[in-house]
């Protein structure tokens, strides 16, 4: 039952271009994080196309990477603006040709979601890794001025994990929220 969160609000996200970036620690709660998140991407009309997913190792690595995504659709759009290639925007080595390369369509993003989760163990190596993530995710968005949707689940054991990702019988799946975050977020942020 999802009592907390805001009542869902729809836009038109038909011409958005949405990333998301998803640690690969506690698979079994992203992936139903992630399908929850892109179905509320589609459910809003983003084109399946204009959607980017990477990963990372864990949710330490969340903040460069969407840094650097945001970045690199950042060069591809103003390169393709110049005409120029992207190699004299990037001053750049192979390898950051070649990563950019590999990001397949990075033209500029309207926003980026950054999913991971967190169970806590029996050290403080949860507080470090959640104090530094959300500051330095929340940093990226204010950096950059594209929103970054923090959809990092901190929680102290497995149960509370399934019971956000909408895997225990009537929990709610808040990859969901975050998907409409995103588009309610860019459209916003364009008119
Ligand atoms: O995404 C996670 N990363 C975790 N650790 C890895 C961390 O995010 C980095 O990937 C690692 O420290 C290498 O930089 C976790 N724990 O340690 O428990 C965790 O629960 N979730």
């Amino acid at each position: 039952m999802h009592t907390k969160g805001p009542a869902p609000q729809f836009h038109d996200g038909s011409n958005l271009r949405i990333g998301i970036v998803h640690a690969r620690w506690n698979s079994t709660i992203i992936e139903p994080l992630l399908e929850g998140a892109k179905a509320k991407l589609a459910e809003c009309g983003v084109k399946e196309s204009n959607i980017v997913v990477q990963t990372v190792p864990g949710a330490w690595e969340l903040p460069t990477a969407v840094q650097r995504l945001y970045a690199a659709s950042q060069v591809q759009s103003s390169s393709a603006g110049s005409g120029g290639s992207a190699g004299d925007l990037l001053g750049s080595s192979t390898a950051d040709l070649t990563s950019l390369a590999n990001t397949t369509n990075t033209a500029a993003f309207d926003a980026i979601i950054a999913i991971g989760v967190l169970i806590k163990g029996e050290t403080m190596h949860f507080e470090y890794i959640a104090e530094s993530v959300s500051h330095g995710l929340m940093r990226v968005s204010l950096d950059t001025g594209i929103p970054v949707i923090f959809g990092v689940l901190t929680v102290l054991n497995d149960e509370q994990a399934k019971a956000r990702a909408g895997i225990i019988e009537g929990s709610h799946n808040h990859g969901e929220d975050w998907g409409l975050a995103a588009v309610e977020m860019s459209v916003k942020r364009k008119n």
